[in-house]
């Protein structure tokens, strides 16, 4: 079984002995904002979810526990949940995206030193991160800080109320700006210069290790059998990219979720001039990878839904077809570059290539010609160009990427593949496994059981079942549209800035 603990929901899967998916089910919980670019969640709302994720599952599947060999974790990475010191939650967890650690990343990067916290962490402090977090607690809600005994990931903490054992994995762990990535274990010395006990931290595992049994009150509730293995899993990024075989050097995967991810595979430790990429460990024991990630990939298009898609979501209900493949299909009809309009997609902040909590969206261009579906493809290939800075510094970085494999939601649209590969000027794959970290939950879940290796059970199972191949043309014409859209940012930076200052003080 995998597991993948989304940041919308739960996803739950079960895979046969050949890497076939015999089922998925699904379970929502919300997301709370309670103060602008703040993001929390319940770690309550993710037990209960899981529980009846599992149940659903197997309900519907008609697998019994008894037949489940195993279960692998993948999860949204640098999500922070302070246990006490009976285990219990002590307040809501603060999330990837939640924007408010500006202060706290200043004060790690000026305590720790910028080259020094690189040379340790493999990274520069992002308000993502967790220990950013943990320091924003310690300031602003000492009460709560005083009874912190444990910390952990989302998934983490759902695996704990599944076995009893604490455990994190490397991939995730490197999201939290304490663990030594080049060497595989926590920085005793960013703890230390950061005054954080490095007793609240959990062993540390490789994804494929077994961390624990099912509890028999975890049985009763979900319908697993007593003692069956937890495989400690994976963030969602390594378990979504080695749920489409990213596995090797040379392929790299752009993930299409809320956040939007351009991710390659290293077989040594490296880390990109300046730390504009993520270095993590990869799932894959003993290998490392880079990544750039976009927060509003995704979650850009699902705000344009949101918001200005109601007659398309009345035309979807009428049609009986997804919202979403309806604003596709009314994008393609607009022409490539949507008539001189550009879109900047950092409704959330952005994290790569610009690190800066305070940038915003944007429509630059408009006209009186454009119409809906101007701004859908704008906002299509504003995406789009965002995640191409990142395999630009992948690019810059001397790695040759010859092959894309993409996953997450946005990979549906043969639309959005095509234009990834004219942007990119890279082949675009899909593979026969569409449950991207759910499935990559499943294969570390096999590889823990099974004792096969994670890289050999992504060759018996992954194949590539599309491709599509950059269009010269199309590719020329995209390649101008970027060069503007590059200019943006450095453009509008001081802008965006004032503005957000603006909305934080009056309203
Ligand atoms: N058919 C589709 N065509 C294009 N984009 C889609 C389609 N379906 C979903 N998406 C995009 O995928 C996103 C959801 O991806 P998913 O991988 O499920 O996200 P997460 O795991 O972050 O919740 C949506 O916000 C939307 O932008
Ligand atoms: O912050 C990151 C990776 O560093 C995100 O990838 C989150 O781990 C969750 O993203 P979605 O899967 O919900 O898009």
């Amino acid at each position: 079984m995998g597991l993948d603990l989304g940041t919308s929901a739960i996803k739950c899967i079960l895979v046969d002995e050949k890497g076939t998916v015999i089922g998925s089910h699904s379970v929502e919980y919300p997301l709370s904002q309670p103060q602008p670019g703040w993001a929390e969640q319940q770690p309550e709302d993710w037990w209960n979810a899981t529980v009846a994720g599992i149940r659903g599952l197997l309900t519907s599947t008609g697998v019994t526990g008894a037949e489940v060999g195993g279960i692998g974790f993948s999860g949204q990475m640098h999500g922070s949940v302070f246990l006490d010191e009976a285990q219990q939650v002590i307040r809501p967890a603060l999330l990837w995206c939640d924007q408010r650690t500006a202060e706290q990343c200043a004060y790690i990067e000026a305590t720790v030193g910028e080259a020094e916290l690189g040379r340790l962490t493999g990274n520069r402090a992002l308000t993502g991160f967790t220990a950013p977090k943990i320091l924003w607690l310690r300031q602003h809600e000492p009460e709560h800080y005083a009874r912190v005994r444990h910390l952990l990931l989302p998934k983490d903490y759902v695996r704990l109320r599944l076995t009893g054992a604490l455990g994190m994995d490397m991939a995730d762990a490197s999201g939290t700006l304490l663990l030594d990535v080049a060497h595989r274990s926590w920085s005793q010395t960013v703890a230390e210069r950061l005054e954080i006990p490095l007793a609240w931290l959990p062993p540390l595992y490789e994804s494929g290790d077994i961390a624990g049994h099912l509890l028999p009150e975890a049985a009763a509730l979900t319908g697993l059998a007593p003692g069956t293995p937890l495989v400690v899993g994976g963030g969602d990024q390594a378990c979504g990219a080695v749920g489409v075989g990213v596995v090797r050097q040379g392929i790299a995967s752009v993930a299409l979720g809320t956040s939007g991810v351009v991710f390659v595979h290293d077989d040594t430790y490296q880390v990109d001039e300046a730390y504009r990429l993520h270095s993590f460990c990869h799932g894959v024991p003993g290998k490392w990878h880079r990544m750039g990630v976009m927060l509003a990939a995704g979650g850009s298009f699902q705000w344009w839904r949101n918001h200005f898609a109601g007659e398309e979501l009345a035309r979807a209900q009428e049609e009986g077809k997804d919202v979403y493949e309806i604003l596709t299909s009314d994008a393609e009809r607009a022409p490539l570059g949507s008539e001189g309009l550009l879109f900047l997609p950092y409704l959330s902040g952005e994290r790569t290539p610009h690190p800066d909590p305070k940038a915003r969206g944007a429509f630059i261009g408009l006209n009186l010609r454009h119409g809906k579906a101007h701004l859908t493809r704008a906002v299509l290939e504003g995406i789009t160009f965002g995640l191409r800075d990142s395999m630009e510094m992948i690019r810059e970085s001397g790695i040759k990427v010859t092959e894309l494999r993409v996953n997450g939601g946005g990979a549906r649209s043969p639309f959005w593949r095509q234009m990834i590969a004219d942007i990119f000027g890279i082949p675009v794959v899909t593979v026969n496994s569409t449950d991207g970290p759910a499935y990559g939950a499943a294969i570390m879940a096999a590889s823990g059981v099974l004792q096969v290796d994670i890289a050999q059970l992504c060759e018996d199972w992954i194949q590539v079942t599309n491709r599509v191949e950059p269009n010269p043309a199309n590719q020329q014409k995209y390649e101008a549209y970027y060069k503007v859209y590059r200019s943006l940012y450095p453009t509008l930076q001081g802008t965006f800035h004032q503005l957000t200052d603006l909305a934080n003080t009056i309203s």
